[in-house]
């Protein structure tokens, strides 16, 4: 599937801006970035829910709508799969007739091996004669994913399928997702505003802000690689500090941090994410006149330092995550190490 120089404006506001996007067969593209920025609408537009000013949508080598001509095809016969943040199930079938919904061509015998087997890989084989209103949530969900997944569309366009899931349930259906999405070899476009869940369900992610792509690439390159101070701090908290480049690197209360590729003068933003800070206690006096913790948090897998960082005269608030659970003491004098590869560097 190919956006292609998408622009479109609603009212005041420009809802995509020269967009161009592709997702390859059987690749599972996210689509990432916060409310309001444009992700549904470009969903959308591949659907065929609605129509471009500009530019042009293809699914395989097929021209489904383009702008210039009066090319269009209706939903219905793009061959997509569909699912929204709410399971809209027909009410008054059953889960297998839901899940076979999109197979009319099919014998009757054909349409329910295809829905059993579909609802046996999600673990819903146990209601397949049920109706949907004897289920939960998290299964009802799961039918819809079954049901867009059934007619094998050419993609699977899929809009927050996991927000309206309580954290636990989200994460197994999440993983079931990836998985049946993966050995049907289906090409996916999920839209999400959640940095954790395309990490986690992505081949390849592009993130998303005010109708324009600010960054593709793979899952590894987005977070290890950002090109725009924005995609940084999408991700989470950082720990951010002012300099002015000089031989090429920029100075901060944690150490020096690459800046070879801006020139010596330049005014810099230096951005650091909490985990590249490696904080180790040190013997001395617990008092303020060195760096020392203000606070420690365990957050699960994972602990949360506040730091006072020393400078000459000027204290820095830090933040720090440590593995596993290291919970120093207020007031503890430490050294704290910089992990360059989660330290990055813009012109301010
Ligand atoms: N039919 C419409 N008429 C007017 N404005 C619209 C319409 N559809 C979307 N918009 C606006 O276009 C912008 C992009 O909306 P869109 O729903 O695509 O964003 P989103 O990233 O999917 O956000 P969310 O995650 O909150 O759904 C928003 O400012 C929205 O208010």
């Amino acid at each position: 599937m190919r956006l292609e120089d998408i622009s479109h404006d609603f009212e005041t506001v420009t809802a995509a801006e020269d967009i161009n996007l592709s997702v390859e067969p059987e690749e599972l593209l996210c689509l990432l970035g916060p409310s309001g920025c444009g992700k549904t609408t470009l969903l959308r537009f591949a659907a065929g829910l609605e129509r471009p000013q500009a530019g042009r949508v293809r699914i395989g080598n097929t021209l489904m709508s383009d702008s210039e001509s009066s090319i269009w095809t209706p939903p219905e016969q793009r061959q997509v799969g569909l699912v929204f943040q709410d399971a809209v199930l027909f009410p008054h079938l059953s889960v297998m007739d839901n899940v076979g919904f999109g197979l009319p061509k099919l014998s009757a015998r054909e349409r329910e091996q295809r829905a059993r087997a579909l609802l046996a890989q999600l673990g819903l084989a146990p209601f397949a004669e049920s109706f949907p209103h004897v289920l939960s949530g998290g299964q009802q969900q799961r039918v819809a994913l079954a049901r867009a997944l059934a007619p094998s569309p050419r993609i699977m366009l899929l809009d927050e399928p996991f927000s309206g899931l309580d954290a636990r349930l989200r994460d197994r259906i999440r993983d079931d997702t990836l998985h049946l999405l993966k050995r049907n070899g289906t090409a996916t476009l999920l839209v999400t505003h959640d940095p954790e869940e395309a990490l986690f369900m992505a081949d390849r992610i592009a993130v998303m802000r005010d109708g324009r792509i600010v960054q593709q690439g793979n899952p590894t390159d987005i977070y290890c690689r950002p090109t725009d101070p924005f995609v940084v701090r999408f991700f989470g908290d950082v720990n951010e500090v002012l300099g002015v480049v000089a031989d090429g690197r920029v100075e901060t209360p944690v150490g020096p941090v690459d800046a070879s590729h801006l020139a010596d003068g330049t005014p810099a933003q230096v951005l650091i994410r909490p985990e590249a800070l490696r904080v180790e206690k040190r013997s001395g006096a617990r008092d303020h006149s060195t760096s020392h913790v203000l606070m420690s948090r365990l957050l699960g897998g994972a602990s949360f330092i506040h730091l006072c960082v020393h400078q000459g005269n000027d204290e820095f608030h830090m933040h720090a995550h440590m593995p596993g659970v290291f919970l120093p003491e207020r007031l503890e004098p430490i050294n704290i190490h910089l992990d360059p590869t989660q330290a990055f560097v813009f012109p301010a």
